[in-house]
């Protein structure tokens, strides 16, 4: 067994009567993008920081890359990457100036800076750029600046808050692009937040925290399983057989809505090859709906990720590290 990349046991943080985070267990394996969700106030910002170890918890232990946060606290920030939503790249200095600038901080050995920061910059379509001032950057430029940044270092965990959030869709993708290339490539684990569920979908797993209590963790798919059955529709030449044959051969009870043929399965992806096989009726269209993970996150808090709007609490977590 490899060391789990963060284990959580019972961490707690109170801020006077706020008892922000209520004792959370978890884990998150090497290799692995980790997803973690809430609506506002769930605990989000106070987790991922004391897992950065910029607040101390008042309960319980977590490590990350096998350190404790509270005694290691500096092998902890020496084997963390952080990206956040809140651009801390100085404008006034160029791309390659800013990497040199954390490379130093990080003790980067000195011949590995330059084939490093050429293998980040170029991963994020920057290279070409490197010698031009940040100030003259897009805001997806500057976030893949930052991306490149937190990776400079090889960190083991990458801390990813909202790292697409206000990005055009183009961007987004493409930073979905390097997250993807990075599982790949690097042997690194990334913990993220985001508000996009189609986003999270990417995670292979997702914790979803309430009320500084975790109240589920599973894959996306066993997520989505767990909230509802799919819904499958279908077109056929002949709506009433093909109800009897799916009461008769599959124990199913469809009805006729919206003028088809609609019924639900477990796993409809998987139903749908004995549909055609077996239920001796011909079929024209089929159609499979799956809950989405906005099913799942209204299903475990209640409401909409849509309501969580963006964290706030980020702001004064980079101010804090920029005091460091
Ligand atoms: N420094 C602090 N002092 C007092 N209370 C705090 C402090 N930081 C956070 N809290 C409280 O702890 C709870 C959890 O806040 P936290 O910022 O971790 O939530 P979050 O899930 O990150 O939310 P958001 O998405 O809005 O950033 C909230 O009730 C918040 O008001």
């Amino acid at each position: 067994m490899t060391t789990p990349a963060i284990s959580v046991r019972g961490l707690a943080k109170r801020y006077g009567a706020v008892e922000a985070v209520k004792g959370v267990d978890f884990e998150v394996r090497q290799g692995e993008v980790f997803g973690f969700l809430g609506p506002n106030g769930a605990g989000k910002t106070t987790t991922i920081s004391m897992l950065c170890t910029l607040a101390n918890p008042t309960g319980g232990s977590a490590t990350v890359a096998g350190f404790d946060v509270v005694t290691r606290r500096d092998d902890v920030r020496r084997n963390i990457g952080l990206v956040f939503q809140d651009p801390t790249v100085d404008g006034y200095l160029t791309a390659a100036q800013n990497l040199r600038f954390h490379a130093e901080l990080y003790s980067v050995p000195k011949d590995v800076v330059e084939p490093r920061m050429r293998q980040v910059l170029e991963m994020v379509g920057l290279q070409d750029r490197r010698d031009d001032r940040v100030d003259t950057y897009s805001g997806g430029m500057k976030r893949r600046l930052e991306i490149a940044r937190g990776l400079l270092h090889s960190p083991r965990v990458l801390f990813l808050d909202e790292p697409t959030v206000g990005l055009d869709p183009q961007t987004r993708s493409a930073i979905w692009g390097y997250i993807n290339e990075l599982r790949r490539t690097e042997d690194i684990t990334i913990f993220l937040t985001t508000h996009y569920m189609e986003e999270a979908e990417h995670a292979d797993r997702i914790a979803i925290i309430d009320h500084g209590e975790i109240v589920v963790i599973d894959t996306p798919q066993a997520l989505k399983a767990s909230v509802g059955e799919d819904r499958v529709r279908i077109q056929s030449d002949d709506d009433a057989a093909a109800i009897a044959a799916l009461k008769e051969r599959f124990g199913i009870e469809a009805a006729v809505s919206e003028g088809q043929v609609s019924f639900s399965v477990p796993a409809g992806e998987e139903f749908v090859p004995r549909l055609f096989a077996e239920l001796g009726v011909p079929i024209r269209a089929v159609h499979v709906a799956r809950p989405s993970l906005d099913d799942v996150f209204m299903s475990y808090t209640g409401s909409t990720i849509r309501d969580a709007e963006a964290s706030s609490g980020m702001a004064e977590f980079m101010r804090a590290m920029a005091r460091r």
